[in-house]
C-alpha cells in the first residue's frame, strides 16, 4: 500500500491514514531476518516487556503466602547498627512465618535478606536494572531483576502484608511514600507501615505533623498510617497484630454473609408456605 493522502490501512485495533501508514506492514518486519532492528526499542513493543515482567512476577511469587517487605539504604555496610538492626528483622519476620521481599541489592537490603535466610525463613529479593553493573545480595532464596521500577513497585505492594523502613535515601522515601499514599487513599487496606529508628525518622515526622498537618495538606488521621519504633521486636509485633486484627474482621465478614443468606433463604422459605 502506498502512503498517498486518500489511503487508509486497519492493523488491529488501529486506523492509520495518510503518512501514518508505514511502508512495511507488522507481520513483513516480524518476518523480516536481517534490516533495522530499532524497532524492539519502540514503545509498542515495550508494552510486551512490560507485560512479561509482570507474568514473570506473578508466577514467581503467586504462591508466596505472608510476606513483608523490607525498605531502607542500599549503601550501608555490614557491621554497622543499621545493618545489624535489618538482619535483626529479617530474624524475627522469618522466626514469625513471614517471607522476606527486598530491592535484592546490598546494605539493608542485603543486612534482611541475611537474617531471614539464617534463621530459615523464605528470602526474596526484587532486584532492579541499573545503568551501573549491579548484581543480586548472596542471600536470596528466589530473586528476579526488572526492568522496570513500576512493575517491581507492583510486586512490593500485591505480595506483602505490610512494610518494614529502615534509614534510607530517596530510593526509601520513595517506596514509603508509595505505600502510605497507597494506604491514605484506600487502594490498599489493613497494610501496616513502620518506621524504624527513631531518631533518623522523628525529623520527618515532626515535619509531617507541624506542617503538612498544620498546613492542611493532609488530614488529622494520616500521620497515624505510619508507625515508629527503635525496637525491630515491636516492629514485627505491630505486624502480627494487624494480621490478627485482619483475621477477625475476615471471619466476622464470613459470618455476616452467611447470617444474611440463612436470613434470605428463611424468608423465601415462608413466603412459599
Ligand atoms: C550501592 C548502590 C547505590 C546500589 C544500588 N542498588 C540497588 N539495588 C536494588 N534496589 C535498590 C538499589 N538502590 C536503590 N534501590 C531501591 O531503593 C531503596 C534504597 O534506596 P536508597 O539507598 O534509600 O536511595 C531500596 O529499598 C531498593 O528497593
Amino acid at each position: 500500500m502506498t502512503e498517498s493522502k486518500g489511503k487508509i490501512r486497519h492493523a488491529g485495533p488501529l486506523t492509520l491514514r495518510g503518512n501514518a501508514i508505514p511502508a512495511t506492514t507488522t507481520d513483513q518486519r516480524l518476518l523480516e531476518s536481517r534490516g533495522p532492528t530499532d524497532w524492539v526499542h519502540a514503545d509498542p513493543w515495550r508494552v510486551l516487556r512490560i507485560q512479561s515482567e509482570f507474568v514473570e512476577g506473578f508466577g514467581l511469587l503467586s504462591e508466596l503466602g505472608r510476606a513483608v517487605c523490607v525498605f531502607g539504604s542500599a549503601r550501608v555496610k555490614p557491621d554497622t547498627e543499621h545493618y545489624e538492626t535489618g538482619v535483626r528483622i529479617g530474624e524475627l519476620l522469618a522466626g514469625a512465618g513471614y517471607a522476606v521481599i527486598t530491592g535484592g541489592g546490598p546494605g539493608i537490603m542485603e543486612a534482611a535478606n541475611r537474617g531471614a535466610q539464617q534463621a530459615g525463613g523464605h528470602s526474596i529479593g526484587l532486584g532492579i536494572e541499573l545503568p551501573f553493573e549491579q548484581k543480586l545480595n548472596d542471600f536470596l532464596d528466589m530473586g528476579i531483576t526488572f526492568r522496570y521500577f513500576f512493575v517491581r513497585k507492583t510486586m512490593f505492594v500485591k505480595y506483602a502484608q505490610a512494610f518494614i523502613v529502615l534509614p534510607g535515601g530517596f530510593g526509601t522515601l520513595d517506596e514509603l511514600f508509595e505505600a502510605i499514599t497507597l494506604v491514605q487513599t484506600g487502594k490498599v487496606t489493613r497494610f501496616p507501615v513502620v518506621l524504624v529508628g527513631t531518631s533518623f525518622w522523628s525529623g520527618i515526622r515532626d515535619w509531617i505533623n507541624e506542617t503538612l498537618l498544620a498546613e492542611g495538606m493532609i488530614s488529622p488521621g494520616d500521620p497515624d498510617l505510619m508507625y515508629l519504633t527503635d525496637d525491630p521486636e515491636e516492629a514485627v509485633k505491630i505486624i502480627q497484630e494487624a494480621d490478627i486484627q485482619r483475621e477477625m474482621q475476615e471471619e466476622r465478614q464470613v459470618e455476616a454473609t452467611a447470617h444474611d443468606v440463612e436470613e434470605a433463604s428463611e424468608e423465601s422459605e415462608s413466603r412459599r408456605r
